[in-house]
């Protein structure tokens, strides 16, 4: 998807009251179910150049299906997602190739981006950095530790300097120091005026942030969806979700 925000198109989501950023993610009214099973039910997330909005919620409350209806990976049954600019998409479970090493895959990747291999070489190596993870030529992904493999993940969709970031629990296996560098590079983004969305269960960085969506918890099928729909006020404190 790759979609300009047209200036006259008419939100029904409503929006942040005193975000400056034009809105550059926007999904509106989202609805997806698989067989019997209801998982998302009029969901609402605008998230504006400059913002950082968290999705939470229990295992299977739908976070990663929505985020691939963000990501264009799927389709919803119901509703709409309008993104400006380009996507930056980290899925939950890493899309490398073992037998390729980390810098090809930088090259691969930033080409496909438009980049030139030894640019994106050389941006992935910085992104890599700025995660406290210095590439080697060497390596083989199929060797990485599993923290490093995920780091791979996010440089990757990082590459290219994308207007959206779409991070579905990116710092699974991260170190602790990792764990805060990666926060670090999110307020990073933001302050570069990117839109950044954060699947996560971590909830203490959750009062730093824009917007939090709470998907609820998974109450199994046959309780209907867990979706409630988008939180557009300011992000809530992590004690007030427990
Ligand atoms: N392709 C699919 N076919 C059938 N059911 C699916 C499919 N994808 C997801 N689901 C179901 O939809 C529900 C939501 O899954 P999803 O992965 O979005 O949850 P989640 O909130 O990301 O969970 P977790 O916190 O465990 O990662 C789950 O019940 C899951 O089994």
């Amino acid at each position: 998807m790759n979609y300009p925000v047209s200036a006259n198109e008419r939100w029904e989501g409503g929006l942040p009251g005193d975000s400056p950023g034009r809105v550059l993610l926007h999904a509106q009214g989202i609805g997806k179910g698989f067989g019997r099973r209801r998982v998302l039910d009029g969901v609402e997330l605008t998230v504006r150049a400059g913002e950082v909005a968290a999705i939470v919620g229990g295992n299977g409350a739908g976070k990663s299906t929505l985020l691939k209806i963000c990501a264009g990976m799927i389709a919803p049954d119901r509703g709409r997602v309008t993104v400006a600019g380009r996507l930056g998409y980290c899925p939950q479970q890493a899309g490398v190739f073992g037998y390729l090493t980390p810098r090809e895959h930088f090259s691969l990747f930033g080409t496909g981006r438009g980049m030139r291999g030894r640019a994106a070489d050389r941006r992935g190596r910085e992104l890599a950095a700025k995660l406290d993870w210095t590439v080697d030529r060497a390596t083989l992904t199929k060797d990485l530790s599993g923290g490093t493999r995920q780091k791979l993940n996010v440089v990757l969709s990082a590459l290219g300097e994308p207007d959206v970031l779409l991070l579905d629990e990116p710092y699974q296996g991260f170190d602790r120091g990792s764990y805060l560098d990666f926060w670090k590079n999110v307020w990073e983004w933001r302050a570069e005026g990117r839109a950044v969305v954060v699947v996560t269960h971590m909830l203490h960085q959750l009062d730093q942030v824009d917007h939090v969506l709470d998907l609820g918890p998974h109450r199994g099928a046959g309780d209907g969806p867990g979706a409630r729909g988008i939180d557009d006020r300011p992000a809530r404190s992590p004690e007030a979700l427990r």
